[in-house]
């Protein structure tokens, strides 16, 4: 059975960018994933200040707004370089978690989806044929524990 995520205060809602589970990350705290990676979107641009704001901003909903603002102009390679900041955000964030990292064990081989009804990117939208790459990205990260289980179970030679 499949594994769904979106809201806070449903089961797995921990799961989404949205959860107040904040990182540090290049010298610099992030209350959610959700904060660092709409301020990726200006990074290097001349709108590089904005990222600040946004990392600083009251709500994760707070920084999407302006992350998602059309009048800001986003930095050129965004579509390439999406998918692997918010892997870095993931990784971030849930090795700053363990709890979150065994919830997320705990998943098994269960499909895991951002059950979004408007995100058919990260999502699986409002059809249910989404991409859902953040739910794919988490299946990874889910991978990814556990070779690292694996591994620190190896004898040290
Ligand atoms: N809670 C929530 N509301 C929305 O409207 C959403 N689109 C999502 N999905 C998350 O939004 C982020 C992507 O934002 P951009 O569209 O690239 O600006 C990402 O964190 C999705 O998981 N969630």
């Amino acid at each position: 059975m499949a594994i769904y995520f979106y809201q806070l205060d449903k089961p797995y809602g921990s799961f989404s960018n949205f959860s107040a589970h904040g990182f540090w990350l290049q010298r610099h705290y992030w209350p959610t994933a959700e904060h660092y990676y709409q301020a990726q979107k200006f990074v290097g641009t001349s709108l590089a200040s904005l990222s600040q704001v946004i990392r600083q901003a009251a709500t994760p909903t707070d920084a999407a707004r302006m992350g998602r603002d059309p009048r800001n102009l986003l930095r050129p390679d965004w579509e390439h370089i999406k998918q692997e900041v918010m892997w870095t955000a993931l990784q971030a964030k849930f090795s700053a978690h363990p709890d979150l990292q065994i919830l997320l064990l705990s998943t098994g081989d269960e499909w895991i989806v951002e059950d979004s009804p408007v995100d058919a990117y990260w999502g699986r939208g409002p059809d249910g044929q989404g991409k859902n790459y953040l739910g794919r990205l988490l299946m990874q990260l889910r991978q990814h524990l556990r070779q690292e289980q694996v591994c620190s179970r190896l004898p040290h030679g």
